[in-house]
């Protein structure tokens, strides 16, 4: 008997952008700058010098973005909100034209049958708290929670599923301990100050919900499963360290209450003895966790790696993405049945999933050949299925990206999109993995 790839009845389809990434117009209307805006307009930091002044103009073509979402057939569309956008200095004054855009954006995904997802951040602080220290500041889960309280008071109701932060893990890696990406510090000592606060803030944004709220509201964190490149002892504890680092960082404090004490042995004297009252505010009930997933690492121990003592190694005879990402889809398995065995059976949405690989440049109204793209959404969303028939609480899939868009400092060369976007004239092309997920969603899975 041939295998099923149907999913359960009702099970979520959709896709997902972030406001940086795809809505240009950064300071339009009244919007603050935020510290992506800063780190893009430095010089050195983003390649190409490519930045997200237009990247898809999204905040003017938002209503044919949604027309492009609905020739799919999404039933979902995970967006961000510009804290800046909405808060110029992030606290106190309303900018009610930045409200106003991401109302209308809601309203027009009603109208088309999509259902809207918001994440409240998504990387893109504003630059006014980061000059009150940002993330290092205590006082950022009041600032996060007064900010989400304006956005639930906007659209609760009509937005029913909320997140409160998009991957922490990115921001303190790439943004506070490797300075890859904003606001580009380089600190082992702020980088666990920032992710503890992260959480804090998170749990604050969650606590406020729980006050105004009507509907659903949860955490998205990146999950990147760790295998040992050999069952030596070194290697073993090296990837545990990775593991702890990436994996359970950011989950634990949020669903357990607690650090696990590989931190502290990777950070050492950096690592701060956090308040136990703290953990009564990062440990909230979420309605669901949202869980992106692209790659897994096969990690050996390396003493002179900065901090984890441990370094990835590239696999043999196997495909890699644009990003340098290992096509391995038992990860994606693999990552919820870890996740499930250490948090319990709480609801999940695989808030994205993608590959950017090259795309051939298009004729007019030709479809894109990305077979390779395809070939990838095909493979994870078998590897999905596997999980949901293992028993795991999967209730939906948001592709990352519904459009090819800024991807953050690596600029616009690594393209994600469903639909690919020719930066020079804003035209959007469906790619064939387009249609073939827009067959995926038509037919819940049958066709796989
Ligand atoms: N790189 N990459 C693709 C994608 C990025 O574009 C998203 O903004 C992040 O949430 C996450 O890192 C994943």
């Amino acid at each position: 008997m041939t295998q099923s790839y149907r999913f359960p009845p009702g099970f979520h389809w959709g896709a997902a952008t972030s406001a940086y990434q795809i809505e240009g117009s950064p300071l339009a209307d009244g919007a603050g700058p935020s510290i992506w805006e800063r780190f893009a307009h430095t010089p050195g930091m983003m390649a190409n010098g490519d930045t997200g002044d237009i990247a898809c103009d999204h905040y003017h073509r938002y209503k044919d973005d949604v027309q492009l979402m609905r020739a799919l057939g999404l039933q979902g569309y995970r967006f961000s909100i510009a804290w800046s956008r909405v808060l110029p200095e992030g606290t106190g004054r309303i900018n009610q034209k930045g409200v106003d855009f991401y109302s209308r954006l809601v309203d027009e995904l009603l109208e088309n049958g999509i259902e809207p997802n918001a994440t409240l951040f998504h990387w893109d602080l504003p630059a006014a708290l980061d000059d009150r220290g940002g993330w290092l500041n205590r006082d950022i889960a009041h600032w996060f929670a007064e900010y989400a309280n304006v956005m639930y008071k906007a659209l609760d109701g009509r937005v029913k599923r909320w997140s409160t932060l998009n991957e922490p893990w990115v921001v303190t890696d790439g943004g506070y301990l490797h300075g890859a990406l904003a606001p580009g510090h380089r600190s082992k000592y702020e980088a666990p100050i920032a992710a503890h606060n992260l959480m804090r803030a998170s749990g604050a944004g969650i606590q406020a919900y729980r006050a105004v709220g009507k509907h659903e509201i949860g955490v998205v964190f990146n999950i990147e499963p760790k295998y040992p490149a050999s069952n030596s002892p070194e290697d073993i504890a090296a990837t545990r360290r990775a593991h702890a680092y990436m994996n359970e960082q950011f989950a634990d404090p949020a669903l357990l209450g607690s650090y696990p004490p590989e931190l502290k042995e990777i950070f050492g004297p950096a690592w701060p003895d956090f308040p136990e009252d703290d953990f009564k505010l990062t440990q909230q009930k979420v309605d669901f966790v949202g869980l992106n997933y692209y790659t897994r690492a096969v990690v050996k121990h390396d003493p002179n790696a900065y901090p984890l003592k441990a370094v990835p190694v590239k696999q043999p005879n196997t495909t890699y993405t644009e990003t340098g990402w290992e096509v391995y889809e038992q990860g994606f398995t693999d990552m919820f049945t870890w996740f499930k065995q250490r948090y319990g059976d709480i609801p999940l949405y695989v808030t994205e999933n993608g590959s950017a690989f090259y795309d051939a440049p298009v004729a007019e109204g030709d479809v894109v050949q990305d077979p390779l793209r395809t070939s990838y959404l095909r493979k994870h969303l078998k590897a999905m299925h596997h999980a949901i028939e293992q028993g795991v609480n999967l209730k939906g899939y948001y592709a990352w990206s519904l459009l090819d868009n800024l991807e953050w400092s690596l600029g616009f060369a690594k393209r994600f999109g469903l639909y690919h976007v020719d930066f020079a004239t804003q035209k959007r092309t469906p790619k064939a993995t387009a249609k073939f997920y827009a067959q995926v969603i038509e037919t819940n899975g049958a066709v796989l």
